[in-house]
């Protein structure tokens, strides 16, 4: 089977990635996977395109074979768009998921707009060719209180439209039929399937 290189240390995206490519019949492999020592990337952009370009970019050229990277997060419109670029580290450095999410349904915990959108920018770094970036979304709203187990991140506070559960109690199938990151690699397919290593 083929390989893909996803330049990511989240293991949540990790297994979405795995379960999402497995119908182009493509493995994929995250950074922590491999036998080499890579270096975080520092994600200095204001934009989720600029950070996703910077982690494929990188790691593509270090490693000079293609790579797929994913810079995602929450916006909420109550809070002008944030955690936006920063959901990762939303409560401090140590990117703690858990106090992340706490630190959001406090902000929220006084708004009536509750509206937000997951969004997830995919960027394809090719050896000697330009990058591709691809943007996807999934539009919902904050929930009160979290619901849920499944997932990573937000999930637990987070209300995919047209759905009365949280988007932690969606099974992984139905995540991947919805997500901010399936509509960003559908968008990807014809340059991924242009790239099979
Ligand atoms: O509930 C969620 N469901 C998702 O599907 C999802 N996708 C992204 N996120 C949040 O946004 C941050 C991305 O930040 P991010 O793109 O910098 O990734 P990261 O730092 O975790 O890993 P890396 O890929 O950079 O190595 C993550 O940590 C999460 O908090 C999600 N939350
Ligand atoms: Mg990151």
């Amino acid at each position: 089977m083929e390989t893909f290189i996803i330049a990511t240390k989240n293991q949540g995206k990790v297994k979405e990635f795995r379960e999402l490519f497995a119908k182009y019949n493509i493995q994929t492999v995250g950074l922590e996977e491999l036998d080499k020592d890579i270096p975080d990337v520092e994600e200095t952009g204001a934009t989720f395109e600029e950070n996703a370009a910077l982690k494929a970019e990188t790691i593509s050229s270090l490693l000079e074979i293609p790579v797929l990277a994913d810079d995602s997060g929450l916006e909420i419109d109550a809070l002008h768009k944030a955690p936006g670029v920063y959901s990762a580290r939303y409560a401090g450095e140590d990117k703690n998921d858990q106090r992340n999410l706490e630190k959001v349904l406090e902000e929220m915990s006084d708004k009536e707009n509750r509206a937000a959108r997951f969004v997830c920018v995919l960027a394809l770094a090719v050896p000697g060719q330009e990058t591709v970036l691809k943007r996807g979304t999934c539009e919902g709203s904050i929930l009160y209180h979290s619901k849920g187990e499944n997932g990573f991140g937000y999930d637990p506070v987070f209300q995919p439209q047209g759905y009365e559960v949280s988007m932690a109690q969606l099974t992984a199938e139905e995540k991947n039929a919805i997500s901010h990151r399936a509509d960003a690699l559908r968008q990807m397919e014809e340059f991924i399937q242009s790239n099979r290593v």
